[in-house]
């Protein structure tokens, strides 16, 4: 079919005569209008002028003059009264219909209300009121007809019922529509619609093809508007032509012309509900998974734990809050200005600051003061004050002023207690936060390991290094959930860390093998870091099959169930890596430690591992190049000398630090002074028995095995003591020339634990190579024949 032909163009002339009417009724509803309204101001003057209408010298008031003082008196006075304003407004309706096209405007029901209101309205104007304007001289004729029979309320019930009866007839309100108005008002359906039903049925009747349809302009574009395929007999077949997408369109010269509609609707909703289908992709599984069994909550596995209460702490009654000696600030206050003075330094300002430990005073030196000749001074200062641990801050980062740090008299101790119930730590919206303890300006001091990510601490002995650790351990217990978090313990002084070896199945993570989870001996240390390099990588390699960058997302991603467990995912716990003396263990294991530990703080930050390193000795042969790069936050307790200092803090201060937990803690950048907060051995052995106590895990978390080069080799293994999955793994593996303890634990779903014990059978057996790192072991069998060979060997021995 010829397509051009389809679009039938409309005679330009029926176009002009279209416009011509058009513009005729607006003119004609214009000058109405103008005439009627201007009527009712000035008709009662110009009734008068109208019996001479012809003469010139007769001037009406009307603004269309006589024509529109006579045209007012005809519809207004002798017609309907006003009401006859909505004979303009009809004509200037349609004009705009046919002029713009608009599509609101109906015709045939404008006529048909405007109507109704030209006969009810002067009736009803002439019922309730005698002003003769308003309802003209049909409104009161008719009035006064009816009035002779029916009676004046008769008349207001017949005025009445009509109004109803025409909303009823308007609005269809029957009771067959009441029940279903509310289903065709959501089709968009009204009374229009039915004047197009017989005309599709026509167009359908005839099949006509489109260059025979006779009369295309039938369907005007405002009935197909309405159209809606509910409406239609669900028999009719109807077909759309095909046409180009611009021609479809319909426009005030063009008509669409419906040929025929097929509804061939049962192709199109398969090919709909294969769509549907293909996104019910792991998005979907998973918000119904979460739907149906809600997001996963790893707390579950451990539901009735009890975070250990507040109680457990001691209060300390000596000294929970700072006493401020006034005595004491005004001799120290004195004693600074002389000091200075006798130095030829001037003071312009002095403020103090009371701590828990120490007291800063911040001053304002008078113009021209070089900050060296402060700083040079901090001996002298120290002697007239004949304090210890003064430690001048020139000038104070991003103040402006000096800090010079006097030790209190009478410090005040800082208890676990009132760190943990603090505000800041309570709210801490931290993956891991630390409550170490209060600033000199007496703020608590809450700090994220997440964030830092690894911390080395040190102190001189006795200086508030294992309070530091067990301030930081009960910091985790306290906001921590045993299934978020694990601890490894290296404790090679054998004492400290004990006490949590009642928390093992709780919080503590240890090799498969060993018994204790607090680890004491240095060549366990070794497997152990090793081990958490497997760890880190397993945790990596999860991370990348998630395609997420850090354990938080990962987590996340698990707990929407969006990650399968069947693929080896699993909720991913944070390890906290504590190692107390780490001097001890360098000095025994030397590189054999650092190498792991290198590793681990330089890649396990993202996967959740983190390392907190306390030592005595801040030496450099202990705290390598390697290690410091790789530990950007530090704490130091008090040292002994000066070079202590600049080894752990890249700078001097710890050296002036008074002890008792008196520390300076850095991320890499500003030095902050705190006093850390006290927790006493009771108080964490009260803690950990209170965890150790409820219902636990049944062992610690299991780390993945690590064999070292001279630990149980391949040979010690007993290969009549074959794993029962033996053959399938080995089959797995040499199917797939892969050696490799996660490819096992896929397919067979085992643990890490199996898996690895059957590719070390798999080694004895000389199935796969030698443990090559991360590497995958070497596949020494190619093909199934030499395979079954080899089993069947195996199986008969
Ligand atoms: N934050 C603190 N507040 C008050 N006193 C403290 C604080 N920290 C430590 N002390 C005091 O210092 C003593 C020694 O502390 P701690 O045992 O922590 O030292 P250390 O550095 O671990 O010593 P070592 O290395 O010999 O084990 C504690 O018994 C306590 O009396």
């Amino acid at each position: 079919m010829d397509e051009p032909k389809m679009i039938s163009p409309k005679p330009p002339r029926k176009n002009v005569l279209k416009t011509i009417s058009g513009v005729v009724f607006l003119a004609l509803g214009i000058i109405l209008l103008i005439s009627f309204v201007s009527y009712i101001f000035h008709g009662h003057n110009d009734q008068s002028q109208l019996a001479d209408f012809w003469s010139r010298e007769v001037v009406a008031e009307n603004v269309l003059g006589k024509l529109g003082a006579y045209l007012g008196e005809l519809f207004i006075y002798h017609g309907v009264g006003i009401t006859a304003v909505f004979l303009p407004i009809f004509f200037i309706l349609l004009g705009i219909k046919i002029l713009f096209k608009f599509k609101q405007i109906k015709p045939f029901k404008l006529l048909y209300n405007c109507l109704f209101f030209l006969i009810w309205t002067p009736i009803f104007l002439g019922f309730v009121s005698k002003i003769g304007i308003l309802h003209g001289v049909m409104g009161f004729e008719i009035n006064d007809y009816m009035n002779t029979f029916i009676g004046k309320i008769g008349m207001g019930i017949l005025l009445g019922m009509s109004l109803i009866l025409y909303m009823v007839i308007n609005w269809r309100i029957t009771p067959e529509k009441l029940a279903s108005s509310v289903q065709r008002k959501s089709k968009g359906l009204d009374e229009d619609d039915e004047n197009l039903e017989p005309e599709i049925k026509t167009e359908k009747q005839t099949e006509a093809s489109i260059s025979e349809i006779p009369k295309p302009k039938k369907i005007t574009p405002d009935p197909i508007e309405e159209l809606s395929l509910d409406n239609l007999n669900p028999k009719t077949e109807l077909i759309i032509t095909d046409f180009p997408e611009e021609k479809k369109t319909i426009s005030p010269s063009n008509e669409l012309i419906i040929e025929n509609i097929s509804t061939k609707d049962e192709d199109d909703l398969e090919l709909t509900v294969e769509k549907i289908k293909q996104e019910d992709t792991v998005e979907k599984i998973s918000a119904n998974l979460v739907e149906k069994h809600g997001e996963y909550d790893p707390t579950l596995d451990l539901p009735g734990f009890k975070f250990p209460p507040l109680d457990l702490l001691r209060k300390y009654d000596s000294g929970e809050n700072v006493t401020i000696n006034q005595q004491e600030l005004e001799r120290n206050k004195n004693r600074i200005i002389e000091t200075l003075a006798n130095y030829g330094i001037g003071i312009s300002q002095i403020k103090a600051t009371i701590g828990p430990t120490v007291t800063l005073y911040e001053i304002v030196p008078e113009a021209g003061v070089r900050i060296s000749k402060i700083k040079n001074l901090e001996d002298d200062i120290a002697l007239s004050l004949s304090a210890l641990g003064i430690r001048i801050i020139a000038p104070i980062p991003g103040k402006g002023t000096i800090g010079i740090e006097v030790p209190n008299s009478h410090p005040t101790m800082v208890s676990m207690r009132s760190v943990i119930a603090s505000q800041k730590f309570q709210t801490a919206k931290m993956e891991l936060p630390i409550a170490f303890g209060k600033t000199i300006s007496n703020e608590t001091f809450v700090a994220d390991l997440a964030k830092m990510p690894h911390l080395l601490m040190a102190g001189a002995t006795g200086q508030g290094k294992s309070v530091g650790l067990n301030a930081i351990i009960t910091s985790l217990l306290y906001k921590k959930h045993p299934s978020e978090l694990k601890f490894v313990m290296v404790d090679p002084k054998k004492v400290e860390l004990t006490l949590y070896s009642k928390i093992e199945r709780h919080y503590l993570a240890k090799l498969p093998d060993s018994d204790d989870a607090i680890i004491t001996d240095n060549k366990k240390v070794i497997n152990t870091l090793n081990s958490l390099c497997i760890e880190m990588d397993d945790r990596y390699e999860l991370l990348k099959n998630a395609y997420v960058r850090n354990l938080k997302e990962y987590n996340e991603k698990f707990k929407q169930r969006k990650l399968n467990p069947e693929n080896g995912h699993r909720y991913l716990p944070y390890i906290v890596l504590i190692v107390d003396e780490f001097a001890d263990l360098i000095m025994t294991a030397g590189k054999e430690v650092e190498m792991p530990i290198a590793r681990l703080a330089q890649l396990a930050r993202a996967v959740g591992i983190h390392l907190i390193i306390a030592t005595q000795r801040p030496s450099v042969n202990v705290i390598t190049g390697t290690i410091k790069a790789n530990f950007p936050a530090r704490v130091a307790f008090r040292v002994t000398s000066k070079i202590d200092s600049r080894t752990i803090l890249d700078s001097s201060g710890a050296d002036q630090l008074i002890g008792k937990g008196d520390m300076l803690f850095t991320t890499g950048n500003e030095l902050v002074r705190l006093q850390c907060a006290f927790v006493d051995t009771p108080e964490v052995d009260e803690i950990t028995e209170y965890i150790g106590s409820q219902k636990g895990y049944p062992d610690a978390f299991l780390l993945p095995e690590y064999v070292g080069e001279d630990g149980g080799s391949a040979m010690d293994i007993d290969l009549n003591d074959r794993d029962s999955l033996f053959d399938d793994a080995a089959r797995i593996v040499v199917m797939s020339q892969q050696g490799s303890a996660s490819l096992l634990q896929r397919k067979l779903k085992l643990g890490y634990n199996r898996a690895g014990r059957l590719i070390d059978q798999l080694e004895a057996a000389g199935i796969v190579g030698p443990f090559e790192g991360s590497k995958a072991r070497q596949v020494l069998i190619m093909d199934d024949m030499s395979l079954e060979q080899l089993l069947n060997n195996l199986n008969q021995n």
